[in-house]
């Protein structure tokens, strides 16, 4: 074909889609925050979206970092939101910014529970402050975040911690380290939520868990998920079928979370074919997140020969030694890594700003101006990046992009707000497990420093890529070959000590 008649070609499509860009809009209202155009008409964010998933919300303003824009597609609007100041006035605004009406959603594509419980899961008055979903949400933060909540769940993560940790010489040498923190955080989080009979006692429903989670995020996207999402759908039909036996065989020992969760669903018309595919679906949110936060904070610090030595220090003070029949004890205080290990505490709270690339969203139900100015149009969707945030010098400091610990240790300056940190989410959709996930990260992490060194087998420490998950917390693509050396004079009985249940860890969304 002749030459010309390319470039006649290619400037006609160009037009028509600039043509086109214009008839569909969004046509936008006065006050409605600008919208971001992509030189690539009507098909640019689309296609950014499909290639980068959810981080093309943060990857497509980097330059410019409007405090809130309008992403076009197709038609369809939703606004991105790049402030901690912004966030703060749609937090206020809970009641016609909404993550309820999102709930089903998910439920629905993500779990693949039946649509008309779905339906059912908020009474019809689009408010969505009425029905089941209400109690649920209720249930969770009661049973999860409270003290004698988290008292239950923190014993039971202690229990299932302890043989994991002794267990580590027969991994033998040269083994993946994300690879055994995914088993160990599996089996603790499992153990501790649903009890010693847990799923995942069966190995390959725990391989079933992670095929599911890292691909999860193809079941949104796919018009036949069974087919264009197989890896996800297969891995959720033997989880499913992984948690259908432990309901049937009477999930004995769970906590007082699923138990009471099973009742609400069993009281609202589920059969326990639904309770176990909904369990399948939505016990993403208790491991995907542990499992990469556990990975960063371990590597950042081995990877720091100092910063090892003088957490390891700081560590040794919360190790109380003993003595039975004549063996050494060694017990993790852990009031104490809540209070004397401020340099360990920190690196944890640096990994979760510098890793968390999650994004909250709203459904909007009413048109709602946020922030005393920009409007926000009904049926819409707000959509809130944390990278954006965990990058505000006003409340980070400099050089945002750089692990600096100190900037989590500084007393001086204006006070940081709870909203200027996102990887546990924001009111009033908080993470009611972040104490329950930060207990079990540390005391793992404490446990591993004070017992072993670790060493990467290649004689240094690699930055894997990341991969896209369900995950808030950057997920590694790729594993890193290590050995566990165990330390001089660590022989003996290794144990926990749980202490006063009140007393808990210092957190930046508290
Ligand atoms: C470092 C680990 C963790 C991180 C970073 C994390 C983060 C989050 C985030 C960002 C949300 C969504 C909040 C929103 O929509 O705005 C969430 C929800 C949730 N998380 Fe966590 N999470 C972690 C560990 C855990 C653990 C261990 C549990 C359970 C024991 C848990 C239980 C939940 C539940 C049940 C929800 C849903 C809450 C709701 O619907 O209101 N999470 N988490």
């Amino acid at each position: 074909m002749d030459i010309y008649l390319h470039i006649i070609i290619f400037f006609v499509l160009c037009l028509t889609f600039v043509v086109l860009e214009k008839i569909l809009g969004p046509h936008l209202e006065k006050n409605e925050p600008p919208l971001l155009t992509h030189k690539v008409p009507l098909f640019g964010h689309f296609y950014g979206l499909v290639r980068y998933g959810p981080e093309y919300y943060t990857r497509v303003s980097a330059k410019s970092r409007p405090p809130i824009f309008t992403l076009g597609i197709f038609g369809t609007r939703s606004y991105v939101v790049n402030t901690s100041q912004i966030i703060h006035s749609i937090q206020r605004n809970a009641k016609t910014l909404s993550f309820a009406p999102l709930i089903p959603y998910v439920a629905e594509r993500i779990a693949g529970l039946r649509p008309e419980l779905c339906k059912a899961w908020f009474v019809d008055n689009g408010r969505f402050d009425e029905g089941m979903g209400v109690e649920h949400h209720r249930l969770i933060h009661h049973t999860l975040y409270t003290v004698e909540g988290a008292r239950q769940m923190n014993d039971a993560v202690l229990t299932e911690l302890k043989p994991l940790m002794d267990e580590i010489p027969s991994w033998g040498t040269n083994f993946g380290i994300y690879k055994w923190m995914v088993h160990v955080i599996s089996q603790t989080s499992f153990g501790a939520v649903y009890g010693p009979n847990h799923p995942m006692n069966d190995v390959e429903v725990e391989k079933a868990f992670w095929a599911f989670e890292n691909n999860a995020g193809s079941l949104l996207t796919s018009v036949w998920p069974k087919y264009q999402a197989r890896t996800a759908w297969n891995g959720r039909k033997k989880l499913a079928a992984g948690f259908l036996k432990y309901y049937q065989d009477g999930n004995k020992g769970a906590s007082t979370f699923v138990t009471m969760r099973r009742k609400l669903f069993e009281e609202n018309g589920f059969k326990i074919e639904d309770i176990a595919q909904f369990e399948a679906g939505m016990s993403t949110p208790i491991l995907s997140n542990t499992a990469p936060a556990l990975f960063w904070l371990i590597r950042e610090i081995y990877a720091r020969p100092e910063l090892l030595a003088e957490v390891r220090e700081e560590i040794s003070h919360a190790i109380i030694k003993g003595s039975r029949d004549g063996n050494p004890t060694f017990t993790m205080d852990v009031p104490s890594l809540k209070t004397k290990c401020p340099r360990f505490v920190a690196v944890y709270h640096e990994i979760l700003r510098m890793h968390g690339i999650g994004t909250s969203a709203r459904r909007v139900l009413q048109d709602t101006i946020v922030d005393n100015k920009y409007l926000v149009k009904k049926g819409t969707l707000i959509l809130m990046p944390f990278a954006p945030v965990h990058a505000e010098q006003k409340w980070w400091g400099k050089n945002p992009a750089s692990f600096d610990i100190n900037r989590q240790l500084k007393t001086d300056g204006p006070k940081r707000p709870a909203v200027a940190f996102r990887s546990f989410g924001g009111a009033p959709h908080l993470c009611p497990g972040r104490q329950v996930a930060t207990l079990e990260i540390l005391c793992i992490g404490a446990m591993l420093i004070s017992r072993f060194d670790v060493e990467p087998a290649l004689g240094y420490w690699t930055t894997p890529k990341l991969t896209y998950t369900m995950s808030g917390i950057a997920t590694p693509s790729s594993d890193i070959a290590v050995d566990m050396k165990p330390l001089p004079g660590t022989d003996g009985e290794w144990g926990y000590e749980m202490g006063n249940p009140k007393l808990k860890f210092s957190l930046a969304s508290n």
